[in-house]
């Protein structure tokens, strides 16, 4: 396995992608429940329908007079309607009286309308003429300065699909529902390895020839962005016998596991050959056709996901992006609705690679909109990772985009 032929034998992101899918549906149903205010970032697990109206009471949006619109209607500065007020509703209480015809009652900002109410006068516009006496100075129509019951959300209509990410205004609808208890995917377990005889702890000082472990903690900030519960498992040396060991733990304790460096040619090809080792299938892909990313492989031990991602730390980063961050938010299962943001190219982006491309890009404002800056710089640098704000993905069908062409890109923020 992992031979220098095999990575010549590329695949493309879309199969590699596909080659790995079989073997992981279950991932996608697993139910946990979890506690709504831990659920920010999860993935729901099923379909939530509402099993109450919000608001399940006609509410006031303003401070001022429930009343009937027609009962305004005409009303103006020079010719108030008049109307007898019959009390106040108070915040949290419901009135008991049906509200006739002729009549009002005060109301604050959020309190409920009586029955019979259809419209609510604002406090500027209604006069005090004395005892129940008011004037209503503007007319109002009905359903004015009210939130009728229903119009937030339907009583049955289902309301968060499966698999929708929960963002704070989605915890904020399960709050108004009364679901406290939210059924979710379980976070991803993430384990992370950096390999390398000459990758260090960033604790320690480099001696000539080392380099601190920058992947470890790219690879745990962005798998920790995604909602995983991530956890970096430090640096193993290019020993076979240490990463077998390693890569055996690290494949019980999580659901995916990552390994930067030794996934390229050369004599340190040994996670390739330790990913066809430690159970079926193995490995499905060594080299994908991408730039950065090339040496990237990729398979499935008994259930699990692995990737080795290049050493190079802006590639591992991109590829990241690219082959993990899917599994993560769910998007490799359904189409996300996320649309992709556009702006306009500074420069032509040449792609004759056979590779699809994945460029960094600093994003300058540009009156409404932005242009993309790319960031030309050696997938060695992690400083261009720190300058970009975004990726634009050049697909294998073109041979690059033209300055000035409204391209879409995807934040890296
Ligand atoms: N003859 C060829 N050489 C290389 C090819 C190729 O196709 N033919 N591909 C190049 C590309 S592209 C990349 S990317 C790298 C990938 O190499 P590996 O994934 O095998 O990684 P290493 O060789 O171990 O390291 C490459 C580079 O990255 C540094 N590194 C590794 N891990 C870390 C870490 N955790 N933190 C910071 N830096 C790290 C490492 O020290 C090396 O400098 O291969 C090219 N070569
Ligand atoms: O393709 Mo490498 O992954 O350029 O850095």
């Amino acid at each position: 396995m992992g031979s220098s032929s095999e990575l010549f034998k590329v695949k493309t992101l879309v199969e590699a992608i596909d080659s790995l899918k079989p073997y992981v549906h279950s991932f996608y149903q697993r139910v946990e429940t979890i506690p709504l205010a831990e659920s920010l970032g999860c993935i729901l697990s099923q379909d939530i329908p509402a099993t109450y109206a919000i608001p399940h009471f006609r509410k006031s949006t303003m401070d001022g007079m429930a009343v009937r619109a027609s009962d305004t209607f005409g009303a103006s500065e020079s010719m108030p309607a008049l109307v007898q007020c019959y009390g106040e509703v108070r915040m949290g209480e419901a009135p008991t009286e049906v509200l006739r015809q002729g009549t009002g009652i005060l109301m604050p900002t959020g309190g409920m309308l009586p029955e019979g109410a259809d419209a609510v006068v604002m406090i500027e516009h209604i006069e005090h003429f004395g005892e129940e006496l008011y004037g209503v100075t503007k007319a109002v129509a009905p359903g004015e300065n009210l939130i009728d019951i229903g119009e937030d959300v339907t009583e049955g209509e289902v309301i968060l699909s499966k698999f929708t990410r929960i963002r704070a205004q989605e915890m904020g609808l399960l709050a108004a529902l009364g679901q406290i208890s939210v059924p979710v995917l379980p976070r991803f377990r993430v384990g992370i390895l950096s390999t390398g005889d000459e990758i260090i702890p960033p604790d320690q000082d480099p001696l000539p020839g080392q380099s601190r472990d920058i992947n470890g903690y790219t690879l745990l900030g962005q798998a920790l962005a995604c909602g995983a519960e991530a956890h970096h498992y430090g640096i193993v040396k290019d020993d076979l016998e240490e990463l077998r060991t390693m890569l055996t733990r690290m494949l019980k304790e999580n659901d995916i596991v990552l390994l930067s460096g030794g996934s390229s040619v050369g004599t340190r090809d040994l996670s390739a050959q330790l990913i066809g080792e430690l159970g079926e299938p193995g490995l499905l892909f060594h080299g994908l056709a991408l730039k950065p990313g090339k040496p990237t492989i990729g398979g499935v031990v008994d259930g699990k996901l692995i990737f080795g991602l290049p050493g190079h730390p802006a590639s591992a980063m991109v590829v990241f992006d690219a082959i993990v961050r899917p599994w993560l938010d769910g998007s490799v299962l359904y189409a996300p609705v996320d649309p992709l943001p556009k702006g306009k190219l500074t420069q032509n982006l040449y792609s004759g690679s056979g590779r699809e491309e994945f460029v960094r890009i600093r994003l300058i404002p540009d009156g409404e909109g932005w242009l993309l800056e790319p960031i030309r710089g050696k997938s060695g640098l992690i400083r261009t990772m720190v300058l970009a704000d975004a990726i634009v993905h050049i697909r294998l069908d073109t041979e690059g985009i033209e300055a000035g062409k409204e391209t879409s890109f995807r934040l890296m923020r």
